[in-house]
């Protein structure tokens, strides 16, 4: 990938899909072809792609991939058959990673979408119901990169006033959450391009976040594809950062947001908040509102995905620790509201009510289309 080509951790044309395999990033730079669902599916649990609003992409994309590719061979008597197999698949997309919501909003809003379109067409117009799917789906790419700007856009106007910063800001941010994590620009990321197009961002500092290295792999490297200014800590560093004043405020993206607020993030995120509460910097979670689930009250609810142990035990192939020691290798945790400043979305930003330990997301977000 060139330092002059667009960063995209997937790509559909003309119902052709590709993905990015950030599996081997940033060595190799290799596109997959996605051309059936068990596609998509292998892809999001073998974390080829990864990131909560690009897992929800990739998978309406290679439902519509299936679905064209199924309709001109024929595959579906009438709409009826179309409808029920689109029905089927994405429930299966939804059994590839437990906890992003973002996968679930997705898959239960298509469902939706599929049985209105069902519901107006003629029982023989099959290719005019795969066409919807797929227009469908290419506008969940398009909708994702603009409510990223937006995020970028409200984050960086909520650091500066949080932090009283009228020059640069020196933030932090965990895990990755730029381009390679959603459809483009990224979320906690896009507040980083956001500030640094403003002229505000003096050092973007990226922990490496074991044990997948997301940081050190992913976002070192769209630090350095957009030529901003970064640096790679190791997760251990963080509090010594902070202790020395070397940070204004950390950034971080989501997998589920709660309606009290708790939010679901890659591990690592709720010792960083912790960190954040005790050096007084200001804690800010950033994401679309297709994260947030306010069919759970508390963060106790979330389900925690844990993966392989060799996950934990080896990079890139290279085992490092003692093939027999067992591990533990939970993939997020969940940070309490009240560990956190506040919530930035495509809709704005969101603060915990007045003398609240938690946020009311149901009241706050209560008129906002939340897919
Ligand atoms: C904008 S990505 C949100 C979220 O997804 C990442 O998890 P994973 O890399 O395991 O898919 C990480 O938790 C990011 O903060």
């Amino acid at each position: 990938m060139t330092q002059d080509s667009n960063l995209e951790s997937l790509r559909y044309v003309d119902g052709k899909m590709t993905l990015l395999d950030q599996l081997q990033l940033p060595l190799i730079v290799h596109y997959d072809a996605i051309t059936s669902v068990q596609d998509g599916w292998d892809a999001i649990r073998e974390m080829k792609v990864r990131g909560a609003p690009a897992i929800a992409v990739a998978a309406a994309l290679s439902l519509s991939v299936e679905i064209l590719s199924m309709t001109k061979a024929n595959k579906f008597s009438d709409t009826s058959a179309l409808k029920e197999h689109a029905l089927e698949q994405l429930e299966h997309l939804k059994s590839s990673r437990p906890t992003a919501v973002n996968l679930f909003n997705m898959a239960d809003w298509f469902k939706v979408y599929i049985e209105d379109k069902y519901e107006v067409l003629s029982k023989d117009s099959v290719l005019e119901l795969a066409e919807a799917i797929d227009e469908k789906a290419k506008k969940m790419m398009v909708d994702d990169v603009s409510k990223n700007k937006l995020i970028g856009d409200h984050g960086a106007e909520a650091m500066v006033k949080m932090t009283q910063k009228k020059d640069e800001l020196r933030v932090l941010t965990h895990c990755n959450t730029g381009s390679l994590a959603t459809a483009g620009y990224g979320t906690a990321l896009g507040v980083l391009r956001s500030l640094h197009a403003q002229n505000l961002l003096k050092r973007a500092y990226c922990t490496e976040t074991r044990p997948y290295l997301q940081g050190a792999r992913l976002t070192a490297f769209e630090l350095s594809h957009d030529k901003l200014p970064g640096t790679l800590i190791a997760d251990s560093m963080v509090s010594m950062l902070f202790k020395n004043k070397m940070a204004d405020a950390v950034v971080v993206g989501a997998d589920r947001i709660v309606a009290n607020g708790d939010t679901a993030n890659k591990i690592g995120t709720y010792q960083i908040a912790i960190s954040c509460a005790y050096h007084k910097i200001p804690f800010f979670i950033a994401a679309p509102t297709t994260t947030i689930d306010l069919s759970l009250k508390s963060g106790d609810q979330i389900v925690i995905e844990e993966r392989a142990a060799t996950e934990m035990k080896s990079i890139s192939g290279v085992m490092f620790a003692d093939p027999d020691i067992e591990v533990w290798n939970p993939a997020f945790d969940v940070t309490p509201a009240t560990l956190i400043t506040g919530i930035i979305t495509e809709c704005g930003t969101f603060y915990k009510p007045e003398g609240s330990d938690t946020f009311d997301l149901s009241s706050q977000i209560a008129n906002i289309q939340l897919v």
